[in-house]
């Protein structure tokens, strides 16, 4: 297969309602969208997920555009592909901008299925038919708006809650949760929000039977978190530090973590995702799979992934409805009673809508 075009598309998307973690307030969700051409003019797709901001890692919009512009498309235009999996070496010189490399072998992931004529679950290793999908709630105004939350999302039926915490936001309002919700699968992401200091605020967590604390410590650490971990009973689940099959592999090995968040982009696409995930399984570390308020391109990316047999804890990939008016695919990512149904069609398994695309895009430019 060789790549015959390329075009990035900065698409601006309104959130229904704003999203607030320990770092700040999102409403807008601007995004790089990447189609991808090869010989026969089928086009693949991929989804940077980079944020506007380098709040949550390194990566922006902007610095992932300049990395795909003048570094990526030109390695990668023309040139013979057999595999997918030939994409992150093929990158391997490049030091990590991680999200910039995923963005383009998502679309090479897509096109390879099509040609194959099987879905990307299946071409990943993936069996489930459907998987079970949790929430994440952003941190709210007043503990009755975060139960209020809580309610509906039960009713949906999403299979477990995800509240963002800070200090401040924390035990009393676990315990609110809790005393509502006393059966509830719940967990807590800290955003690095704390420090080792800050443990005894952390082990006072332990009493509400959360499933798992997630990245409670510094967003670079793995050597703070094993220390937490030994005194705690919560289980630690690592998100921002882990970029790689390396990092997880030492994590592992310290005792910094119980669990794993896989997200696509952070660790540089799919082929490493799936090395992470079959490392994990080695060890008996279950994984997720994390969610970065994508739309539906890289939503359905992320479906595929989670068909993999270790992702055992429900995921953060709620359906189109939980942040769009109307979604960039059809049909849409619909959860029922907690569970999206994968699609069983060759490539990602849901279709591109050009006109919203369109609708949504503020600028595009085109690679050949
Ligand atoms: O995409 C989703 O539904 C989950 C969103 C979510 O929880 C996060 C997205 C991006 C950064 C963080 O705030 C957070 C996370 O860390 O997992
Ligand atoms: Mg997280």
């Amino acid at each position: 297969m060789k790549l015959k075009e390329v075009t990035l598309r900065h698409l601006k998307m309104r959130m229904k309602s704003p999203f607030t973690t320990s770092f700040g307030t999102m409403q807008d969700r601007d995004f790089i969208l990447l189609e991808a051409k090869d010989e026969n003019g089928n086009s693949g797709w991929g989804e940077s997920v980079a944020f506007h901001s380098p709040w949550y890692n390194e990566e922006t919009l902007k610095t992932n555009w300049h990395m795909l512009e003048d570094f990526i498309i030109p390695e990668l235009l023309n040139r013979e592909i057999s595999h997918p999996n030939e994409v992150s070496d093929i990158l391997s010189y490049i030091r990590k901008n991680n999200m910039a490399k995923s963005t383009i072998e998502g679309a090479v992931w897509d096109l390879y299925t099509q040609d194959q004529g099987i879905s990307l679950a299946k071409a990943l290793g993936g069996e489930k038919s459907k998987i079970e999908v949790g929430i994440s709630i952003g941190i709210q105004n007043t503990v009755d708006d975060l139960l209020k939350l809580i309610d509906e999302y039960v009713t949906e039926g999403y299979k477990r809650m995800k509240v963002k915490i800070k200090p401040g936001w924390d035990v009393e309002v676990m315990r609110e949760v809790r005393k509502h919700f006393p059966n509830v699968s719940l967990m807590a992401d800290a955003n690095s929000a704390y420090r080792l200091e800050d443990i005894d605020r952390l082990r006072a967590l332990d009493e509400f039977d959360l499933m798992m604390i997630e990245q409670p410590l510094a967003s670079d650490d793995i050597i703070d978190h094993a220390t937490l971990q030994k005194q705690i009973s919560t289980p630690v689940c690592l998100d921002e530090s882990i970029h790689s099959y390396e990092d997880t592999r030492k994590a592992i090995e310290l005792g910094s973590c119980k669990i794993i968040n896989i997200k696509i982009g952070r660790v540089g696409g799919l082929t490493e995702s799936k090395r992470i995930h079959d490392l994990c399984k080695q060890h008996d570390i279950p994984v997720w799979c994390g969610g970065m308020l994508e739309s539906g391109i890289g939503r359905a990316h992320n479906i595929a992934l989670t068909t993999l047999d270790n992702f055992i804890l429900p995921g953060d990939t709620a359906g189109s409805s939980r942040y769009w008016d109307k979604d960039i695919i059809d049909p849409e990512v619909v959860v029922k009673d907690g569970f999206i149904t994968v699609p069983d069609v060759p490539g990602i398994g849901y279709t591109p809508n050009r006109k919203t695309i369109k609708q949504f895009t503020v600028s595009e430019k085109t690679f050949s």
